[in-house]
């Protein structure tokens, strides 16, 4: 059976974090969304999300006829599915709970209708496992804030068809993404895998003492983080081996990697880290709000987005090359 890939009604269940991200953009996309959360209070939290984020989607530029009025907010999972083209979960990060939800959402949905699951590195096979029709289920793992960051990572499950998995593809990319197929079902996928390696070191500096959590961030904004925003880890370290690239880098820097540079296994999350961990990213937040923080980094990463496809284009790539 065809996949609907011409999508014109968006269904998001949970509207937390990331599923207000979500709804954010495909309302910018001119879509109609209908959500659904459990938690009391949840349609008003996720209305003033989508307001705290619209001056950074008007900067970027909204979709003929894209309103944040065209968002409805229903009371049921099949209220919410029934009759959308292409459904998106953003439930919390449970098993339990993702298994139990997806049982309801695809036996409420259209059969043809893909399912998306926002899980960070949940298994799809696993959490998919009781789902009607589980050859149109994926995992389309996004960034956050997901209405500017383009990357999402498709995961496909033991009964995911191939089929699905370009459907996937084409309604992420007409929704303004970058997606990356993830071709085997591995835990935390790719980019969480290295993200998770760094914050499992970046724990340990300040377990140990080394740094506080701003001097960490500075290690990181001031440095690789500028690069990583426009290549990665290989190219650069191509680079970092002179004339002679790869091959040099490997020969020199090789060896260290046989040095205790990096722990790799988490460290206990005590009281005390925990409290150092707040209370130093309180001192870095100051004065400021969650919501004020979150509209400087949408407008830096605007900023970021505009001078990497320029920069692309005056070297004949094109963005997502
Ligand atoms: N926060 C992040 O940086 C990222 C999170 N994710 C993934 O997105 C998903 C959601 O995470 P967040 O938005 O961060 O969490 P969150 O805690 O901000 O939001 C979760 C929402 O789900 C609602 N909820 C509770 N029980 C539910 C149920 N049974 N069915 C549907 N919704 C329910 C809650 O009321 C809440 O609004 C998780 O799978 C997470 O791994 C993916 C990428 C990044
Ligand atoms: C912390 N996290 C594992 C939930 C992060 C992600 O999944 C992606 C992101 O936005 O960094």
């Amino acid at each position: 059976m065809p996949f609907i890939t011409n999508i014109k009604t968006f269904a998001a269940l949970g509207s937390g974090v990331i599923g207000s991200g979500w709804v954010a953009r495909a309302l910018a996309h001119g879509l109609d969304v209908i959500a659904w959360d459990p938690a009391p209070g949840a349609e008003q939290a996720l209305r003033k999300r989508i307001a705290n984020a619209w001056p950074a989607l008007e900067k970027q530029g909204l979709a003929p006829g894209a309103a944040q009025e065209r968002l409805k907010f229903v009371a049921t999972i099949e209220e919410c599915v029934r009759d959308a083209d292409f459904i998106q979960e953003s439930a919390p990060e449970r098993l339990d709970l993702k298994l139990d939800l997806h049982a309801k959402i695809s036996a409420a949905a259209k059969p043809d209708a893909i399912i998306g699951s926002s899980t960070s590195g949940l298994l799809p096979s696993e959490f998919y496992e009781s789902a009607t029709h589980p050859e149109r289920c994926v995992v389309g793992h996004p960034f956050n804030p997901v209405y500017l960051l383009p990357l999402v990572e498709i995961v496909g499950g033991k009964h995911t068809a191939p089929e699905a998995i370009e459907a996937a593809k084409t309604i992420y990319t007409a929704l303004g993404m970058r997606p990356l197929h993830v071709r085997k079902e591995v835990p935390g996928f790719i980019a969480d895998r290295l993200l998770e390696a760094l914050w499992r070191e970046a724990l340990h500096l300040v377990n140990d003492g080394v740094a506080s959590t701003g001097e960490i961030d500075d290690a990181i904004r001031f440095g690789a983080g500028l690069r990583w925003s426009f290549m990665g880890t290989f190219l650069t370290y191509t680079l970092a081996g002179g004339d002679a690239g790869m091959r040099h880098f490997m020969s020199q820097f090789g060896p260290a990697l046989k040095l205790p540079w990096t722990y790799l296994p988490a460290p206990e999350l005590t009281d005390k880290l925990i409290d150092d961990v707040v209370d130093g990213t309180s001192e870095q937040l100051g004065e400021r709000s969650i919501a004020a923080l979150e509209r400087y980094r949408d407008d830096t990463l605007l900023a970021v987005l505009d001078a990497v496809k320029n920069s692309k284009a005056k070297h004949g790539m094109a963005f997502g090359d």
